[in-house]
């Protein structure tokens, strides 16, 4: 069985005729988008706002309609993946290096919707090292503030240059100790000069579709 298919496609069921739906981007993602393009097909009526160039180009590819900011009043709802969940639906996104975009369209959306497979699951966020993206300028200032919040950040790299997002901008992948205050940690990243957006979605997410240890889907609410 494949989990990020289950929970992916679980998620579809949300969708609504005539609702405009932001995209996410990643490997749990692309199964929403892969059935939503099938449903289109069977004449769903929607519009996809897409989180990333990598989104667009596949939500194309299924037939889903997009619109962008400047067409639309509001997004009603999105679905999106994590590379972490804690037990207080916060999350670390970014992996893909997608965040910032991810972001805007959560914040934008009546309903966030976020798709995990268990090994997302956390107690408390900070296994996976959070991104954090920074405009290219001034970029080693820029990791010694970030450093000061006690971490290890290293820049990414894609065949041996720094990682560009599709805003232009680097990411470095920040491995803290735990993190046991992820509202303030989100804060103060983004107070830094150079600091474009950090991967924390701190009480964002509405409704988190995974699967418990025996693989049943299970969906939880936020009261
Ligand atoms: O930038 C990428 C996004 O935040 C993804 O949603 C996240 O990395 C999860 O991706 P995946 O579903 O491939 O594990």
């Amino acid at each position: 069985m494949n989990d990020k298919k289950v929970v992916g496609e679980k998620a579809v069921e949300y969708v609504k005729d005539g609702m405009v739906v932001g995209l996410g981007t990643g490997s749990t993602v692309f199964h929403t988008i892969s059935k939503l393009g099938k449903l289109v097909e069977e004449g769903l009526s929607i519009k996809g706002i897409p989180t990333s160039n990598q989104t667009e180009k596949l939500a194309k590819g299924v037939g889903i309609p997009l619109v962008t900011f400047n067409e639309i009043e509001q997004i009603d709802l999105a679905i999106d993946g994590a590379d972490e969940v804690d037990d207080d639906f916060n999350l670390i996104k970014g992996g893909g290096g997608a965040l910032l975009r991810e972001k805007i369209i959560a914040k934008a959306a009546k309903s966030f919707i976020v798709i995990a497979d268990p090994h997302k699951r956390v107690n408390k966020l900070g296994s996976f090292p959070l991104p954090v993206e920074v405009v290219p300028f001034g970029y080693e200032m820029t990791m010694k503030h970030i450093q000061n919040l006690g971490c290890n950040p290293k820049l990414r790299q894609s065949n041996g240059i720094p990682f560009l997002t599709d805003n232009g901008n680097y990411i470095f992948d920040c491995s803290f100790p735990i993190i046991e205050h992820p509202r303030e940690l989100e804060k103060s990243l983004n107070m830094i000069p150079g600091v474009v957006e950090n991967g924390l979605f701190v009480g964002m997410a509405d409704k988190i579709i995974t699967l418990n240890k025996e693989k049943s889907i299970i969906i939880n609410g936020r009261v």
